[in-house]
């Protein structure tokens, strides 16, 4: 990933996704990578008891939040554990955007992602895009990352039109589910940066 020219990294902890991982995996991994690479453990409506596990097992330099976590559960676990956390909104109208700027006061960053389809099994990393119209040209107060069914082939329109400045993604750059293509890496990153 680092080698492709990736910033972050993502651990995902959610046992129904094909990119899972335990504790284990995740702190080998971690203590595997290298320096400069930002190392994101993505929970989903996570406990203190799981997070005091992980943050206690896992060298981490940040907390995604990929569940139905309130503006004051996002404050509590960034105070808990001193970690800088973004908060995974998903956008699939206008009016979503009122829940993600609920965020700004408390998050350290947002991940503008696609909603999850009703009755999906996977609350992220589904494949799926948004309408970009909806956040093109927006103007917020805290760093985000557009995410949602990018791939190495449309990720730079989607940086054009949004003006994302930070791009995330899962299935767009493998070969198989949970299986990352270390090609599809490389050209997501060669095409994001233009
Ligand atoms: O990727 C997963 O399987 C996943 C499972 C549970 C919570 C979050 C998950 N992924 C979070 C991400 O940040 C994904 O990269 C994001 O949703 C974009 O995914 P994709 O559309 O597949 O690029």
């Amino acid at each position: 990933m680092a080698a492709a020219g990736a910033s972050y990294c993502g651990f995902t902890f959610f046992e129904k996704s094909p990119r899972a991982v335990d504790l284990t995996t995740a702190r080998d991994l971690a203590l595997g990578a290298p320096v400069g690479l930002a190392k994101v453990a993505l929970t989903v409506n996570a406990d203190d008891a799981f997070l005091d596990a992980l943050t206690a097992q896992v060298p981490l330099d940040m907390l995604q939040l990929h569940g139905a976590e309130s503006p004051a559960r996002v404050a509590e676990v960034k105070a808990r554990y001193g970690l800088p956390v973004m908060k995974a909104v998903g956008v699939a109208e206008a009016s979503d955007l009122a829940a993600l700027e609920s965020y700004f006061p408390v998050a350290d960053q947002i991940l503008v992602d696609a909603k999850p389809p009703k009755g999906g099994e996977l609350p992220g990393g589904n494949g799926l895009t948004f309408d970009w119209r909806l956040i093109a040209g927006r103007r917020w107060p805290v760093p985000w990352m557009l995410a949602g069914g990018l791939t190495p082939d449309n990720v730079a329109e989607a940086i054009a039109m949004t003006g994302a400045r930070q791009v995330d993604v899962a299935s767009g750059v493998e070969r198989a589910p949970g299986v990352k293509d270390l090609a599809r890496v490389q050209s997501f990153v060669t095409s994001a940066q233009g």
